[in-house]
């Protein structure tokens, strides 16, 4: 199958992050009521989140937006790994925004409770389409592993499970997640990759040029039939590419 993955390249770090938050303020430009938005954790977040809440505080809609995450590290929100807690601190705690329009994973619950919690919470709200919920956008990072949301590649069968989400489990620290499963990343309206920095580069290139080692990683596979999906890369994550 061809592929439509689109890639834009800004020259660092910070240049992605700004013109992300830009591409997201024109999309919630519409008269839409509602935008249902999966984020990431990482670091390139982190920078997207510091210029929404000092440029952008006052100027989105807030109110209807809300948030979902991709995946989620098995620790309380208190704890340095939880993507939510990073989220709080460099976003939530700056704008006014509705508890109701903050849907986490309770990662300091049982791994498959809070799963199963997530996946319940998901259904009640998403619209569905062709059987699976649909996000209206779902940002994503990768790994230098080539793994994304929390699919990593020692788990490949996420991919294809029939769940909305899975326990997954880091392959170096063991440690437990909760992730979107791929038919649900792959049932979005957009998926965005975020991506910076030279570790990403050689993996970039692997799934770009549609490689057998491009292949075996899960980001290659992430690109819905019924939606747009968007490489944001620095110069040097994309410093490798074909
Ligand atoms: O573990 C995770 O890693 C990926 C990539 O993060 P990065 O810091 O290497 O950019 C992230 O997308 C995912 O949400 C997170 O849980």
């Amino acid at each position: 199958m061809a592929s439509n993955k689109e890639i834009k390249i800004y020259t660092d770090a910070q240049e992605l992050a700004e013109s992300f938050a830009f591409e997201l303020f024109q999309m919630t430009q519409s008269n839409r009521q509602r935008f249902d938005i999966a984020l990431s954790g990482g670091s390139t977040p982190k920078l997207l989140f510091d210029v929404l809440a000092s440029e952008y505080a006052e100027k989105f809609p807030w109110e209807r937006i809300h948030f979902w995450w991709g995946d989620e590290r098995c620790v309380p929100p208190t704890d340095a790994d939880s993507n939510y807690g990073m989220t709080k601190q460099h976003l939530f705690s700056k704008i006014t925004i509705d508890e109701s329009q903050i849907h986490r994973v309770k990662g300091e619950l049982d791994p498959a409770k809070a799963a199963t919690l997530y996946s319940d919470e998901i259904k009640s709200q998403l619209n569905d389409r062709d059987g699976w919920p649909n996000f209206d956008l779902i940002i994503l990072g990768m790994g230098d592993d080539g793994h994304t949301a929390s699919i990593f590649p020692h788990e490949m069968q996420l991919l294809n499970s029939d769940k909305i989400c899975e326990v997954a489990t880091h392959p170096v620290s063991g440690q437990k997640r909760v992730s979107l499963t791929g038919k649900v990343l792959n049932n979005a309206n957009r998926v965005h990759f975020l991506i910076s920095g030279q570790a990403k580069a050689q993996r970039l290139a692997e799934i770009m040029s549609d490689s057998a080692e491009g292949q075996k990683l899960p980001s290659y596979h992430i690109e819905p039939v019924n939606g747009e999906t968007i490489f944001f890369l620095d110069e040097e994550a994309g410093s490798k590419l074909p």
